[in-house]
């Protein structure tokens, strides 16, 4: 724990109680509108306000006997609430875990759609970590993407998906190392542009950039893969049905069509993917239905599983979606997992040395890249594991809606309609359960992993009640076999190539918004290369 260095960004105290400021910054909001747009615009623009406030406070109306975090006083507390959680989502979990972890109390935060309830003892995780029909995980989902609006309705209906992802793409892993350090190498070298003086870099887009041209290369190959139109079309798709499904899913089901109309505008993208994708699907089946059984290896990539998978009358456009959809599920997520654990390590840079040391001494002892030389790594896998404990991207996972009335067994009673969720970034900084939360400490899972029987415990992939980067329960990430070694790979090429630092004084904060939780995406990390990098074993392909 001698290196441990504070983590200062959650010391800061809560600030979400100031009426008084809000109201200003409304006021000045509403009279800056007005002075921009016409009457009319401003008409609809309240009539639509007024319609969310009406529809909010109905929904806050329902009864829960649980405890309120975050709710300022009056009838209207909750409503106001609902707002300030999509900017201090992060401080009303951390205020609930404070105060009721240790009784282990379920309490309830206002979000502008409904209520969340967060369930804290260890028990009740385990009660909802298989969900049920009556407390559904992808029913919840369904409202939290709106997907029958930013991708269709028939994700939900059949989720063939899942099955690609957990059966198909984990089984691939092991093949694919080469591919995906030879496409990763490639990446940072076409959009680094750095030489031996420290420069400033566009991190998030390179990330954004090298971590789709990867995915892309396991799930439909070249040339596609290499593409920057289509890899922009697709990050572009992604990152508009993210912003616009919080927005749809706080208005009533009936406006929910206009408003994914008004708001979504994700056509364009769309073509342009199925313009770039839908031929690789006719041509695969023309050559299946050509060659039918003499076709003895079929292509292991994601257009030969959708075609599998797929229900046989399934449209181009419709096993395209599920090729975004793959996209959207693997791309932001790694990519901010990787900024995140870029800005740790740019804010401690003493803990680059050592990292490097592990990286090079167990691919001289494997020869090279290979699954073995991966698990061996355990410092690497620790210090991801622990920029996630610090940064879970998503801080309330393992959602579930109550399909019907019910009570969980503590006696919280949900009305039919409300989301349970656990309070995932505040639990991973309770002193309760880890020794100095606030401490990013990058080998604190690899020391755990000497003790004698732990050595397979607390890797990167382990999902347990205090560990839910990836969540937990039979709805734990599916994807996080195949993510956890591109972030491997990544960092690995990183380390060995540049040294890195933050620009600024510390590290950048992160920013909340509802569940997720965002890295520092400006420019803040200084790059240079290494005078050693030629000779480093990790640009070795085998
Ligand atoms: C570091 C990267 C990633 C992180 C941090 C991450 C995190 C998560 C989290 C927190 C959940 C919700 C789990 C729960 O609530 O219990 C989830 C679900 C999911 N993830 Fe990931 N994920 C990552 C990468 C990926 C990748 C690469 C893929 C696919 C290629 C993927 C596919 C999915 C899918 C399909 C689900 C929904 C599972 C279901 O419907 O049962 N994820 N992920």
């Amino acid at each position: 724990m001698s290196h441990a260095v504070h983590y200062s960004i959650y010391n800061r105290r809560p600030s979400y109680l100031v009426p008084a400021a809000m109201h200003t910054r409304t006021l000045n909001a509403v009279r800056r509108l007005a002075e921009e747009v016409g009457s009319w615009q401003l008409f609809a623009l309240l009539s639509s306000a007024a319609l969310i406030f009406i529809v909010s406070y109905a929904r806050h109306k329902t009864h829960i006997n649980a405890p309120t975090v975050g709710v300022p006083p009056g009838i209207f507390g909750p409503w106001k609430a609902s707002f300030l959680w999509m900017s201090h989502s992060e401080a009303f979990l951390r205020e609930g875990v404070q105060k009721y972890l240790q009784s282990g109390t379920t309490f309830k935060i206002s979000t502008p759609s409904r209520w969340l309830v967060l369930v804290t003892s260890r028990a009740l995780i385990q009660e909802i970590k298989n969900d049920t029909s009556e407390l559904s995980f992808h029913a919840a989902h369904q409202e939290r993407l709106s997907l029958r609006y930013t991708f269709s309705q028939e994700l939900y209906d059949n989720k063939y998906h899942l099955d690609i992802i957990s059966k198909k793409l984990t089984h691939k892993l092991t093949t694919v190392i080469p591919e995906v350090l030879e496409e990763i190498a490639m990446a940072l070298e076409e959009n680094m542009n750095v030489n031996s003086e420290w420069t400033l870099i566009d991190n998030y887009d390179i990330m954004l950039k090298t971590i789709s041209r990867t995915a892309n290369k396991i799930f439909i190959g070249l040339p596609l893969c290499r593409k920057q139109d289509y890899l922009d079309a697709v990050v572009e798709f992604a990152t508009r049905a993210a912003t616009s499904s919080q927005t749809i899913d706080t208005f009533p089901d009936l406006l929910k069509p206009a408003v994914a109309w008004l708001i979504t505008d994700n056509g364009a993208a769309f073509r342009a993917i199925v313009t770039d994708v839908g031929p690789l699907f006719v041509e695969r089946k023309r050559t299946m239905e050509e060659l039918g059984d003499r076709w003895a290896e079929t292509p292991n990539d994601a257009i030969q599983w959708i075609l599998d998978l797929a229900p046989p009358d399934s449209s181009i456009e419709s096993m395209c979606m599920r090729i975004l959809f793959l996209n959207f599920a693997a791309i932001h997520t790694s990519s901010m997992s990787i900024t995140h654990v870029l800005l740790d390590l740019g804010a401690h840079p003493e803990f680059q040395e050592p990292l490097r040391q592990e990286i090079e001494s167990v691919l001289r002892e494997f020869g090279g890249w290979s699954k073995q030389a991966l698990t061996k790594m355990k410092k690497m896998d620790s210090c991801i594991r622990e920029s996630q404990r610090l940064n879970a991207i998503e801080i309330a996972p393992m959602i579930r809606k109550a399909t019907k009335s019910q009570t969980l067994s503590d006696g919280t009673f949900l009305p039919k309609g409300t989301w349970v969720a656990v309070p995932a970034s505040a639990l991973h900084h309770s002193e309760h359960l880890y020794e100095n939360p606030f401490v990013f400490d990058p080998f604190r899972y690899s020391r755990m992993r000497e003790h004698p029987g732990q050595e397979a415990k607390h890797q990167l992939v382990n999902v347990d009640e205090n560990n839910l980067g990836f969540g937990f329960g039979n709805h734990a990430c599916p994807g996080r076999f195949f993510a956890a070694n591109a972030l491997k790979i990544l960092l690995a090429s990183i380390i060995c190539n540049y040294d890195f630092k933050t620009s600024t004084n510390g590290r950048p904060e992160n920013t909340y918004s509802g569940q997720s939780c965002f890295p520092d995406i400006s420019k803040s990390l200084l790059f240079r290369e290494r005078p050693d990098r030629v000779q480093s074993s990790a640009n070795v392909f085998m």
